[in-house]
């Protein structure tokens, strides 16, 4: 067993979780939650880089950690590429700054990963980002040329827990044939088939809205308010990914606040909250017909699936379809930490972006 150490850091969109490991034993961890209304004030997600990377050095100080072999960020929405452990070189970083394919919390992942890298002169990798793509081509199809439907997905967290429902069904992942469905702070619903997730509702764009997307919208509607003169597009794609969904309806992305809205007798946060699992609900059933009515299960899994409340108005709806298996939270951490030990034991080569 080897006791490698590796700090791995995933900012999500609502919060940036921490984890230190000794060899693949998580010895430490922590969660910095981000309040809606301070993230809002930053434009850029690359902005937040500073504001981020201080909590997380005041985390490391207060926890005495100083011994690191790497670090291990969450990739971002780069270019699309094949799952595995990257390198983060100078090319990656320019195109997280960038937000090639969009702006998203996970751009940061690779770049705090490189600044505390460098100053403890250790690598720094990114594994399995947002970006991979494992699309069936018919799946590119938008309905309009010049746009083609992309995968971006909470693609970490879905291919770690197909591995973990392999092990309790007692299958090779490859013969699995389920809907899976990552339910965050953003929401990716995948067929996955064969090992490989060939659809998905892209978590940044469309499917169903989440804490604080704004998931689909009406094309029609959303063109003319793109044009009513009101909006700059920074300010239109931000109304979409960040202050859309919960947010943008109840002013929280915190599902708890809402339950306890709907507890204290909130009509309309009752509705709203009703809406979002009768939009996930039918994007399960959509995915349902990607694998042709041969799902096995359905799996609920991301820190939404935490709420029975939520688990029981979606299973109300998708039952029918398949049984339900719930693996609330995410096994992210653990998962970078695994691909990061993968390259430094020699078991994998780091893949050069
Ligand atoms: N016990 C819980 N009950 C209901 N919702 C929860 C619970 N724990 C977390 N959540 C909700 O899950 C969402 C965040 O999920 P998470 O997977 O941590 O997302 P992200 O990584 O995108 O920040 C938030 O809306 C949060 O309120
Ligand atoms: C863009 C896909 C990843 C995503 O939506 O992640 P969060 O739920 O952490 O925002």
């Amino acid at each position: 067993m080897n006791d490698l150490k590796v700090l791995a850091i995933n900012p999500g969109s609502t919060s940036t979780k921490l984890a230190y490991f000794s060899g693949a034993k998580i010895i430490k961890k922590h969660s910095v939650d981000h309040n809606a209304n301070v993230i809002k004030n930053y434009d850029k997600i690359v902005d937040q880089l500073d504001f981020r990377l201080e909590a997380i050095e005041n985390w490391l100080d207060s926890e005495g950690i100083t011994n690191l072999d790497c670090v291990v960020g969450r990739g971002g929405l780069l270019k699309p590429m094949p799952s595995g452990t990257y390198t983060v070189s100078e090319e990656l970083k320019k195109d997280l700054k960038i937000g090639v394919q969009g702006e998203h919390a996970s751009n940061l992942g690779g770049l705090i990963a490189d600044r505390i890298a460098k100053k403890n002169s250790v690598p720094a990798f990114i594994v399995d980002p947002v970006a991979v793509d494992e699309f069936d081509d018919i799946a590119r199809i938008s309905g309009m040329p010049e746009i083609d439907r992309r995968s971006l997905l909470h693609a970490l967290n879905i291919k770690a827990v197909a591995h973990r429902a392999s092990k309790d069904l007692n299958k090779d992942v490859k013969d699995l044939n389920v809907i899976i469905a990552h339910l965050g702070g953003g929401i990716s619903i995948v067929p996955l088939t064969n090992g490989r997730m060939i659809d998905v509702n892209n978590a940044n764009e469309y499917g169903p809205f989440s804490p604080e997307r704004s998931g689909g919208l009406p094309v029609g509607d959303l063109v003319k308010l793109a044009f009513s003169g009101k909006y700059d597009l920074a300010t239109i794609k931000k109304k979409i990914t960040r202050e859309g969904g919960l947010v943008g309806y109840l002013g929280t992305n915190d599902a708890r606040d809402v339950e306890k809205m709907i507890v204290d007798g909130d009509k309309k946060a009752e509705l709203i909250y009703k809406a979002m699992a009768y939009q996930i609900s039918k994007e399960i059933a959509a995915m349902a017909t990607v694998l042709q009515g041969n799902a096995e299960n359905i799996i609920l899994t991301g820190g939404l699936s935490y709420s029975d409340m939520l688990v029981d108005m979606i299973k109300e709806h998708t039952e029918f379809i398949a049984p339900i298996l719930v693996y609330p939270g995410e096994d992210e951490m653990t998962a970078l930490c695994e691909g990061a030990l993968r390259v430094l034991t020699g078991e994998e080569k780091a893949k050069t972006y």
